[in-house]
């Protein structure tokens, strides 16, 4: 009998459409339909993974804030905590910056281990802000994180393995950047989007021949049933 592989998938650049912006809603069915754990592992906040597997329906298995929170649909584990990364943000501020969200910033409002800066500001300057404090900044393609080093998003995923009883060496994971790097090197298949950057590409398994969602449902199409 052949089983789909457990599944751990990035959201921006991987379950996007080809413009880049919003999700693509081709990929909400097989999502929901697939016959094994689906972890979604991202730089987003908290509750963007938890809404996304809400509305698809399916469970809560959720790597959010690159590593920082992890959720195993039991367990919440917060791997980092804000307050180092509101330091340099600050400091960026008090430099004449901004993050650059506008006054509500709802991109930061519910993150609690890392502030996101967005990609339309100075990256120089916060760069060396964060290393002065300790701090790395991890460019996206979406957003500069401002974040400590060590919580990754692999390290997340081996969380939810131990926890939920997932073998990595049976996942497939897809990505689109260098935050999906550690959890490239913990599964048994990886696969870049075409529209990956230089470090996510180097550390696939496979360079997909296509870009975003089409990627990533050419990837679900190959590997249903193969485990
Ligand atoms: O939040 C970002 O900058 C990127 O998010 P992602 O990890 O889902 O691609
Ligand atoms: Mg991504």
């Amino acid at each position: 009998m052949t089983a789909d592989p457990p599944l751990v998938l990035d959201i921006d650049g991987t379950l996007t459409r080809p413009d880049r912006w919003g999700l693509d809603p081709r990929v909400f069915d097989p999502i929901r339909e697939w016959d094994a754990p689906v972890v979604i592992a991202t730089g987003k906040a908290f509750p963007y993974p938890v809404a996304l597997c809400h509305f698809v329906g399916v469970p809560e298995l959720v790597v959010a804030e690159n590593g920082g929170v992890v959720y195993t649909g039991d367990d919440v584990f917060f791997t980092a905590d804000r307050e180092a990364a509101q330091a340099v943000v600050e400091e960026y501020r008090a430099q004449g910056y901004s993050p650059g969200w506008g006054e509500e910033d709802t991109v930061n409002r519910w993150r609690e281990t890392e502030v996101a800066v967005n990609l339309e500001q100075p990256i120089g300057p916060l760069r060396e802000i964060a290393a002065a404090h300790g701090l790395e900044v991890v460019d996206t393609g979406y957003a500069y994180h401002v974040k400590d080093a060590s919580p990754n998003k692999g390290d997340g995923v081996e969380t939810i393995a131990d926890r939920v009883g997932i073998d990595l060496e049976e996942c497939v994971a897809i990505g689109d950047s260098v935050n999906d790097v550690s959890t490239f090197e913990r599964v048994g298949r990886s696969f870049a989007v075409a529209n990956a950057d230089e470090a996510a590409k180097a550390a696939a398994g496979e360079i997909l021949d296509r870009p975003h969602a089409d990627g990533t449902l050419a990837v679900l199409d190959r590997v249903r049933g193969s485990e």
